[in-house]
């Protein structure tokens, strides 16, 4: 049984961040993925965390959202460190997470419409009048309107992204999570992804946290960005600085050159 967490602020002062990690070491297999890692999202703001692909990335995200404990080091959301809640609290915490998945994670044998709608049927009490409202808002939000009634696989990859991002919105929430959003999208509709992110967040504000491999969608897209590299972050800042980092691999890897310490393996 925990008391109040020990790490949580002063009544009324806050840090400014959504999501802070110190120290975070959890390793698979003997194998460190994240190796020491500090991170700070600001509230509000579009962070990316970019990286290799198998760097740990999506490990990363778990932690965020406390669906990982890690072996060691502190996660805190909100001020308060998610491991030192009871797991009731920490189960209410994570509603205030929303997340788009790779690759949308939709339901299969469900059309759009009752994609987005399930949240709110799984988790409120709203009647099926006031749920057609909130979907129908979302779904004109990202372009779907009209393409309601249709299945997750008689739509484009594209369109797919769009609902997984209408359904991640649904319950309104303050922290998104974005597993490479652009996975698998063409040069074009990465780009008109990343400009309907900027729009909703743009209307609506939230803390964003993208994980990607695509150094133009953080470049479009960000606020600050991280650099992830053998369990660590070895470059975070504002997106405008990133690119001019005097760090070889940072440089490397925001380049996309085949010169330098960043190998095959
Ligand atoms: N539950 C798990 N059990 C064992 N190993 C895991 C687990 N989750 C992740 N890993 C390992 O951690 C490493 C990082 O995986 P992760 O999926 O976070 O990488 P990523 O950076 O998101 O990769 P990609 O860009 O290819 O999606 C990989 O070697 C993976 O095999």
């Amino acid at each position: 049984m925990h008391d109040e967490p020990t790490t949580r602020l002063p009544r009324g002062e806050t840090s400014g961040a959504a999501v802070e990690l110190e120290g975070v070491r959890r390793s698979f297999g003997g194998t460190p993925v994240l190796d020491g890692l500090d991170l700070r999202i600001t509230e509000g703001a579009i962070t990316t965390v970019l990286g290799p692909s198998g760097t740990g990335k999506s490990v990363l995200l778990k932690h965020i959202m406390g669906l990982l404990e890690p072996d060691e080091g502190r996660v805190r959301v909100f001020d308060q460190d998610i491991w030192q809640l009871r797991e009731s609290e920490r189960r209410a915490l994570r509603t205030r997470f929303g997340v788009l998945f790779q690759d949308g994670a939709l339901f299969g044998s469900m059309n759009l419409f009752d994609n987005v709608a399930f949240p709110l049927r799984r988790h409120t009490q709203l009647d099926e009048d006031e749920i057609e409202e909130k979907v129908m808002a979302r779904l004109r939000e990202v372009g779907l309107e009209s393409s309601l009634g249709k299945a997750p696989n008689e739509i484009s990859g594209g369109m797919r992204k769009r609902a997984g991002f209408a359904r991640a919105l649904i319950m309104e929430p303050e922290i998104l999570l974005f597993d490479e959003p652009d996975s698998g999208l063409d040069p074009v509709r990465t780009s008109l992804l990343n400009d309907l992110v900027l729009s909703i967040h743009g209307e609506q504000g939230g803390t964003y946290v993208l994980v990607t491999h695509d150094i133009h969608t953080a470049r479009k897209v960000s606020d600050d960005v991280g650099v992830l590299h053998e369990g660590r972050l070895v470059h975070f800042g504002p997106a405008a600085e990133a690119f001019d980092s005097g760090d070889a691999f940072v440089r490397q890897f925001l380049n996309g050159e085949s010169d330098g310490p960043l190998g095959m393996d």
